[in-house]
């Protein structure tokens, strides 16, 4: 991914964790990534979560303004939530006309049942749609915290199989984690994942800076757990329930406990306090990690 941007110096240091991050923005949020756009690399992947409330045309007019502003859309795509086999399809054909989009990600999604012909994330992959559409990179979930349904040895059979048909149909295979508010079931789960020998990069899911209250209602949402021995961990104290916290304890947990068995590794953020507070905390850890020299 030729989106080197730090000076090589940097490389390898303490800050590098931070590099080549990637960002979730939703289709209503595309104004706040405009506005942050100058403080945000070239090329870095943006990705669109597939939200029940917005529809095909908001999705793909905000893949098109990732693509305008110079970043490359990653819009998801929820197999449970896609009504129609000809939905999805002239949805990835008009992505990668309108917006050159090169990379999506597949999940199943939350509705317990599907609402159309796809009842998991492999179902959308085996439609062949993505390769003939020309699609070069297609992103899968991992669960570092585990799944509702399935058992650890399910987990890791069907992400397995998942990375497996994507780099036979002639794609690379990219994982990116739930958010988690523990870096050492992280760094655990990685270990695992290479064990297994699942050599993809992964992206880790980390929540952006925001008020305890949101993170909170994310974690709910999203079935994250969030009890009170992750959060005194995530530096939040349990008398404290209230303000804003930052992913500082949980980056620097998992920076320092990567090495090179745990394989490519980056960031993915989910800006639950906006973008610009995302960003900005970016900018701040990196210059903490990397001090200027002088
Ligand atoms: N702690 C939690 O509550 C978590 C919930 N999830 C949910 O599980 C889904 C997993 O997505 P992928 O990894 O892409 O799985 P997938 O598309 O690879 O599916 C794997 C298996 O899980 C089943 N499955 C997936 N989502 C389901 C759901 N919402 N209800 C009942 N069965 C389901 C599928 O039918 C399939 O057999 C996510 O969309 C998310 O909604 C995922 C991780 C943590
Ligand atoms: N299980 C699961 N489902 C998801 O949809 C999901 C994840 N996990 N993990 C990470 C991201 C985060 N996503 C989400 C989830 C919910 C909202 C949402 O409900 N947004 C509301 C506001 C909710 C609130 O502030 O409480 C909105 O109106 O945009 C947005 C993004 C999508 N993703």
């Amino acid at each position: 991914m030729g989106h080197l941007l730090m000076h090589p110096a940097q490389l390898g240091s303490a800050g590098n964790i931070t590099h080549a991050y990637s960002l979730e923005v939703s289709a209503k949020d595309m104004p706040a990534l405009s506005a942050a756009a100058p403080r945000i690399a070239p090329a870095s992947t943006i990705a669109i979560p597939y939200l029940p409330r917005e529809d095909n045309a908001a999705r793909l007019a905000a893949a098109h303004t990732v693509r305008t502003l110079g970043f490359e859309p990653m819009p998801h795509l929820s197999a449970r939530r896609i009504a129609s086999f000809a939905g999805f399809e002239s949805f990835i054909q008009r992505a990668v006309a309108e917006a050159g989009v090169e990379r999506c990600f597949v999940i199943a999604g939350d509705p317990s049942t599907a609402m159309g012909p796809f009842s998991d994330s492999a179902a959308l992959i085996d439609t062949g749609v993505f390769e003939r559409a020309g699609m070069k990179v297609i992103g899968v979930g991992g669960h570092p915290e585990g799944h509702p349904v399935m058992s650890t040895a399910e987990q890791w059979d069907v992400l397995e199989r998942k990375c497996r048909s994507i780099a036979q149909r002639g794609m690379t295979p990219l994982i990116v984690t739930q958010f988690a508010f523990d870096a050492d079931i992280v760094l655990t789960w990685l270990k695992a994942l290479r064990e297994r020998g699942i050599e993809h990069p992964v992206r880790v899911g980390v929540p952006g800076p925001a008020s305890i209250a949101v993170l909170a209602r994310y974690a709910a949402v999203c079935g994250v757990s969030a009890c009170a021995s992750m959060w005194s961990k995530y530096g939040v104290s349990i008398g404290k329930l209230f303000g804003t916290a930052g992913p500082d304890l949980f980056v620097e947990r998992l920076a320092a406990g990567l090495t090179a068995a745990h394989g490519e590794v980056s960031l993915h953020f989910f800006p639950f306090g906006g973008i610009a507070q995302s960003v900005k905390w970016i900018e701040q850890y990196r210059s903490r990690a990397n001090p200027a020299p002088g």
